[in-house]
């Protein structure tokens, strides 16, 4: 993950610590995020994921350390970074095209603009809609899409603006899972062809191996960075390698990591826990047989 002195960082974080009161939400964060990686950050609920996530948006002031996009300071949110957040925040009075725009119908009034910008940023909304297979419901209200075509839309208009990073706050949380795996491939194929660095929060192991170059493993109270792992798969992913040894190695680890530095139970460890304190018996009875005389 860190890169050498002459190929500087996207994104860049020393020693940086993020409080709530006496909660330690980051701790002493250190990461070094190249241009045009795919990084995925997981862990067990409340290891600072999001809060991480906030802080490199600038959503989320830090307490100490310092944080830098492209070199400069992160102080607030910028143009070059774009969110997409679990809930599709779109605006439901405006249609798909017109919610695609809008972000840049924004920047567009704090600029001069001439009829060739407009132009421009016409084209783009197009090519988005083409890109995200939107083009058909163009038309539609929010209302209308399933949550996988309104997370379609959310994601286009992130990416309206050309953002040189997309900070991703589990996107497809709320969706079922061959929705998921449709969407897992799309947004593969945006980073691709879009070149932007992606930094996406996850709960699912699954979900962290198959889109990550490298999986941030984050451990909670205080939240931490456990360790890095690159991810051991070819750059073009497919789902069949969901199944192979790389993959089910490196999930394997993962899940224990998270078990170990989460201090959680599994179900196992639970009725093992209960078995040993009496109140419930694990081994079976063995069945009399009715004997026959
Ligand atoms: N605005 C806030 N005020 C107080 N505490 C907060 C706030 N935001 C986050 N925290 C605390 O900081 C810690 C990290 O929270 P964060 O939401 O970043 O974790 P997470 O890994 O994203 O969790 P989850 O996976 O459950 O979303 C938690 O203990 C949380 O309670």
């Amino acid at each position: 993950m860190t890169s050498p002195d002459l190929t500087p960082s996207k994104l860049q974080a020393r020693g940086v610590w993020k409080t709530f009161g006496a909660a330690v939400a980051l701790q002493d964060v250190n990461l070094d995020i190249a241009e045009n990686a795919f990084i995925t950050l997981v862990g067990a609920s409340g290891c600072g994921k999001s809060t991480l996530l906030r802080t490199l948006a600038g959503l989320e002031a830090r307490s100490a350390g310092t944080l830098t996009c492209n070199g400069a300071s992160i102080e607030g949110p910028g143009p070059e970074r774009a969110m997409v957040f679990q809930h599709y925040s779109l605006y439901p009075w405006m249609t798909v095209l017109e919610n695609i725009k809008f972000c840049r119908r924004l920047a567009v009034h704090r600029q001069p603009h001439d009829s060739a910008s407009v132009e421009a940023a016409a084209g783009r909304a197009d090519a988005l809609l083409r890109l995200m297979g939107l083009a058909h419901v163009a038309s539609h209200y929010p209302s209308q899409l399933s949550g996988g075509m309104q997370q379609r839309v959310a994601i286009a208009r992130a990416l309206m603006s050309r953002p040189q990073v997309l900070l991703m706050d589990e996107p497809f949380g709320a969706l079922d899972a061959q929705t998921r795996e449709v969407m897992h491939d799309l947004i593969l194929h945006v980073h691709r062809l879009e070149r932007s660095t992606i930094v996406f929060v996850t709960h699912d192991v699954d979900e962290a191996i198959y889109l990550g170059q490298q999986v941030v493993l984050m451990a909670p109270r205080p939240g931490r960075i456990h360790q890095i792992h690159s991810v051991p798969l070819p750059a073009q992913r497919e789902q069949d390698m969901k199944l192979s040894p790389d993959f089910l190695g490196l999930k394997r680890e993962l899940l224990a990591q998270i078990r170990a530095t989460s201090g959680m139970e599994t179900d196992f460890d639970l009725l093992a826990k209960l078995s040993r304190a009496g109140s419930i018996d694990l081994a079976p009875e063995p069945t009399a047989h009715p004997t026959h005389g």
